[in-house]
C-alpha cells in the first residue's frame, strides 16, 4: 500500500491495492471485476432514485468516485453447525453491498418481520444487501437489511463483499429531495462518526442506525 497518504486518498489507494490483487487472482478471473461493479452500482443508484421519484443522479452524486471496500469471508465447515454462527446479525454501514458466494455454498440469511429467511442465490448471482446509508438518505423509505451468515456442515464457504460507501466527507441526513414537505425520520451525523460508532461496537443487528431515528 502507498505510504504517506491520509484520509480518503489512503482508503482509495487501499481499495485500488485490493482491486489489483483481485484482477490478478485466479478465483475471480473471467467472472467479475471491480470496475464492472462500479457500473452495476451506478445503475442501481439510478433505479433507486427513479423509484423514489427524484432525479436519477440524486443518489449517485452522494457516492461520487464510488469508493469501494472489499471483504473476503472464509467460513470453515463445522459438524455442529447449528451451535455456531459465521457472522453475527448486522446491517452494513454502506449504501449497499454487492455479495458473491464464490464457491456457491449458501449460508446468507436475512431477517424479515422478525424471521430469519435463507437466501437461495442462483449460481454466480450477485446479491445486493441494502445498507444503512441508503436507509438514512431515503428517509427510511428503503430499509437496510439485517443479515447473518451460517456455517455449512460439510463445505467451506467463501463470500466476497464489495461495500459501496459514500465520499468520506458526507454528512448523513435524509435527502431534502426525498423528504420534501414530509416528516424527517432521521437525525444527522457525519459519515466518519457513523463509521466510528459501527466499528466501536460488536455486531448487533441495526443498533447504530436505530439511534439516529427521530
Ligand atoms: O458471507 C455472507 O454471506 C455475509 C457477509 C457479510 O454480511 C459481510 O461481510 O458484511
Ligand atoms: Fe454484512
Amino acid at each position: 500500500m502507498d505510504k504517506g497518504l491520509e484520509g480518503p486518498d489512503f482508503e482509495r489507494a487501499g481499495s485500488n491495492f485490493f482491486q489489483r490483487r483481485m484482477l490478478k487472482g485466479r478465483i475471480l478471473k473471467g467472472r467479475i471485476r471491480p470496475i464492472e461493479l462500479t457500473k452495476v452500482a451506478s445503475c442501481l443508484w439510478r433505479y433507486i432514485a427513479t423509484n423514489l421519484g427524484v432525479a436519477p443522479e440524486v443518489f449517485e452524486q452522494q457516492f461520487k468516485d464510488h469508493p469501494q471496500g472489499l471483504r473476503f469471508n472464509y467460513y470453515p465447515p463445522c459438524l455442529e453447525a447449528d451451535k455456531v454462527i459465521g457472522i453475527s446479525p448486522h446491517s452494513d454501514a454502506s449504501g449497499f453491498s454487492i455479495l458473491l458466494q464464490i464457491n456457491d455454498v449458501q449460508g446468507l440469511q436475512i431477517r424479515k418481520d422478525g424471521e430469519w429467511i435463507a437466501v437461495s442465490a442462483l449460481p454466480n448471482a450477485l446479491i445486493v444487501n441494502l445498507g444503512d446509508i441508503t436507509e438514512i438518505l431515503s428517509n427510511g423509505i428503503y430499509k437496510s437489511i439485517e443479515h447473518r451468515a451460517m456455517i455449512n456442515t460439510q463445505h467451506p464457504r467463501i463470500s466476497l463483499v464489495a461495500f459501496h460507501g459514500p465520499d468520506n466527507s458526507l454528512m448523513l441526513r435524509p435527502l431534502p429531495e426525498v423528504v420534501g414537505d414530509g416528516k424527517l425520520n432521521y437525525g444527522s451525523m457525519s459519515y466518519q462518526e457513523f463509521l466510528k460508532a459501527v466499528f466501536n461496537k460488536k455486531l448487533e443487528g441495526k443498533s447504530v442506525i436505530e439511534k439516529l431515528k427521530l
